[in-house]
């Protein structure tokens, strides 16, 4: 690699590793930090920092890709100027254990990076044995912010006067410009901020009591720095209340905010997009994107953004509400008949009276409530102050929520809901509870209709194959977001119309109920299908038709979602995508007996247990669930549980569809879920 001596400088550079004819143009600018010389260079993929006048990156003190880059500007004075560069750098370790990110453009040379990485720790520790020399770990740290893990880095260089003179950003021999390092670092920014533009005005809502109710220090700490190191304008409010941040939705001023972040868990994000739905301005409050930073329990939607291993990396995470780009998630309509407004808890104590519906715990009887989804129900008082009746449908015999992650019912809804008071335990609770539902093995005593229509499907090699395409279409264009596989309807002001009928409407079939439908994955070889139903015939091999039809089968759990991870260890829905206008469903067979179970808990890190024959797994565009029971019935678990997105809702029936004028926008670094390829073991391969 050529090298000039003066100050800037832009050479053919490096060698990618890959291709060998490919050579990344490297420009680079010669500097001092504290007193001591150093450059600074940058190529198409990553930016680099030499503590010599070298530009090697081969010899790099710190090398990152340009996604990691937050910010760099120029400020001319009377000696020269100063060059700031902020940034976000995985440590340098020499464990080999450097958390390198997934980021398309540095996988190739992700093992390049390490190498390098490892090295300059190994001449570091070198130098440090080296008594003569002076601090090795200096400059380091002087440049390392508050955060860990990737930690924040602000470079602050020094520009001389005569290293201006000599500068030339187009390579040697062209006039002298003196505002080269302003070019330099304008250049920079723009192979920073490829898809977005920086400086982001965000409205950020911070949640004290999310999960272990570290949300605030997280955020003053390790949240803000990195937010303001890239020029962010930030707009922030401490919840104070539940629904605080549905009624900060619901209000904000659209035209002053770029994005909305929230640091918490799933459940504020959950009261912003209902906050929004409920706007008259719906569809296009809901343009506004929303960054999840991880500080709840759960944190779903980071997990699945960012990759299980990243999910909760404050930094990152950060960074997405930085410079991601808007990746829309079809929004699910639930509707449930509408019950009595009942008397509003006062006492915010119990946690599961914090988050049920309206104050009330869902296993709450009410005074009146729908035995069948076509029976009369209470009247619905009118929306008062409270900001959640608002999300009802006023005047209508159902309400109705929005949900963009889960619902659940049977085991699964226990397992999340009825654990609440095990809080302390942490996640161990879901185990705990999980073992109980199974040494319980109790029938979810439901019926559950369902509508395949036309993107509904039953076939998992299909599902699969689907989701590789549209995942290797977000890499291929660099995660840029590109067009939902279901567009968007149009917005004639109409956004809360349902398609498939509210639950309290009879379903259109013939007869008393729809006909019978066994869930028969044909992808899987036949022995398979045939161990699972014995009742398969061929005809319906080939696939339901669009209509409405009544799942037989007795289930122990009933859980339908949108997102592939619904906790860290637990990749339920390995094959939901974002926008493909369908609902992903997995019944937990009763079936399938206890070891049927507790087989579901083998790989359910990996999503194999989609490939069980205890369970069925396939795609809906609408579905209806109607409880045996009424609620506060004593067989059941606190008197009924009802998950949406990990919410209390009553214990009733409920109908879900994809609302098809609606899409919630969260922001990505990738344009898609990071989710691993979830292949059939091998003796269910079709
Ligand atoms: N100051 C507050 N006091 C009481 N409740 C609050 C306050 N601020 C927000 N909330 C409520 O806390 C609920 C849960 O918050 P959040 O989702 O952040 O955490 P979590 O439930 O622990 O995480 P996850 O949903 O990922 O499991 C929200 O639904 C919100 O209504």
């Amino acid at each position: 690699m050529g090298e000039e001596s003066n100050g800037a400088q832009t050479t053919a550079g490096r060698d990618d590793g890959k291709d060998p004819a490919r050579i990344s143009p490297v420009e680079s600018i010669e500097v001092t930090i504290e007193g001591k010389p150093a450059r600074l260079s940058f190529d198409d993929d990553l930016f680099w920092l030499n503590r010599q006048s070298s530009a090697e990156p081969a010899r790099a003190y710190l090398l990152v890709p340009h996604q990691l880059v937050l910010h760099a500007s120029f400020i001319p004075d009377s000696d020269g100027g100063s060059l700031l560069v902020r940034l976000l750098s995985p440590p340098l370790t020499s464990t080999g254990a450097t958390p390198l990110l997934p980021f398309k453009k540095s996988k190739s040379r992700a093992q390049q990076i390490l190498e390098l990485q490892k090295s300059l720790v190994e001449e570091e520790e070198a130098a440090a044995r080296d008594t003569s020399g002076s601090s090795p770990n200096k400059l380091q740290a002087q440049l390392e912010g508050p955060c860990t893990n990737l930690r924040l880095i602000k470079i602050e260089a020094r520009i001389e006067s005569p290293a201006l003179a000599a500068g030339t950003i187009n390579g040697g021999g062209e006039a002298v410009d003196p505002s080269f390092a302003s070019q330099w670092a304008a250049k920079l920014m723009r192979l920073a901020y490829p898809h977005s533009s920086p400086h982001r005005r965000l409205k950020v809502l911070v949640n004290p009591v999310g999960g272990p109710g570290k949300a605030l220090p997280l955020f003053t700490n390790r949240i803000r720095p990195v937010l303001e190191a890239a020029g962010c304008k930030l707009d922030v409010t401490i919840t104070t209340h539940i629904n605080h941040g549905l009624e900060l939705a619901r209000d904000l001023a659209l035209d002053q905010y770029d994005a909305v972040v929230c640091v918490s868990g799933d459940g504020m994000l959950h009261e912003v997009l209902n906050g929004f739905a409920v706007r008259n301005d719906a569809q296009t409050a809901l343009a506004m994107p929303v960054a999840p930073i991880p500080a709840g329990s759960g944190n779903a939607v980071a997990l699945n953004l960012l990759g299980v291993a990243q999910g909760f990396n404050l930094a990152l995470a950060s960074l997405n509400a930085i410079k991601g780009t808007p990746l829309p998630i079809d929004v699910c309509s639930v509707t449930q008949p509408a019950i009595a407004k009942p008397k509003r808890s006062t006492t915010a104590a119990s946690r599961s009276k914090r988050r049920s519906m309206n104050g009330v715990p869902s296993s709450s009887s009410t005074s009146t409530t729908a035995s069948s989804p076509s029976s009369a129900v209470a009247t619905l008082e009118p929306a008062d102050a409270d900001p959640q009746e608002l999300t009802t449908a006023p005047a209508k015999p159902y309400s109705l929520h929005y949900s963009f992650l889960s619902q659940a019912i049977g085991l699964m809804a226990d397992v999340d809901l009825g654990t609440e008071d095990m809080r302390a335990l942490g996640d161990a609770r879901f185990v705990i509870g999980y073992i109980g539902g199974v040494l319980a093995n109790k029938v979810c005593e439901v019926d559950l209709d369902v509508k395949l229509g036309e993107r509904g499907t039953m076939n998992k090699a299909e599902m699969r194959k689907k989701v590789l395409q549209t995942n290797q279409r977000a890499d291929d264009v660099d995660g840029k977001v590109t067009a939902p596989d279901v567009p968007q309807g149009p917005d004639d002001g109409d956004h809360a119309s349902l398609q498939h009928g509210a639950v309290t409407d009879l379903l259109p079939v013939e007869g008393e109920e729809p006909p019978a439908l066994e869930i028969i994955d044909p992808s899987w070889p036949s022995r398979q299908a045939n161990d699972t139903n014995p009742s398969e015939n061929a005809s319906q091999a080939a696939g339901p038709g669009p209509g409405w039809y009544r799942i037989k089968s007795t289930i122990s759990a009933l859980y339908a979602g949108k997102i592939p991870y619904v906790a860290r260890d637990l990749l339920q829905f390995p094959f939901a995508l974002p926008g493909d206008g369908c609902i992903d469903m997995a019944l937990m067979l009763h079936g399938g007996g206890r070891s049927g179970k507790l087989r579901a808990i083998n790989g359910a890190e990996r999503g194999v247990v989609v490939y069980d024959r205890a369970l069925a797994y396939f795609k809906v565009e609408a579905y209806r669930v109607t409880p045996h029971f009424q609620p506060g019935d004593k067989r059941l678990k606190k008197g009924g549980l009802v998950s949406i997105d990990g919410e209390h809702r009553p214990y009733l029936p409920f109908q879900v569809e994809v609302a098809p004028k609606l899409k919630f926008k969260v922001l990505s670094l990738y344009g898609k879920w990071v989710v691993p390829d979830v292949a059939p073991p091998e003796d269910k391969d079709p």
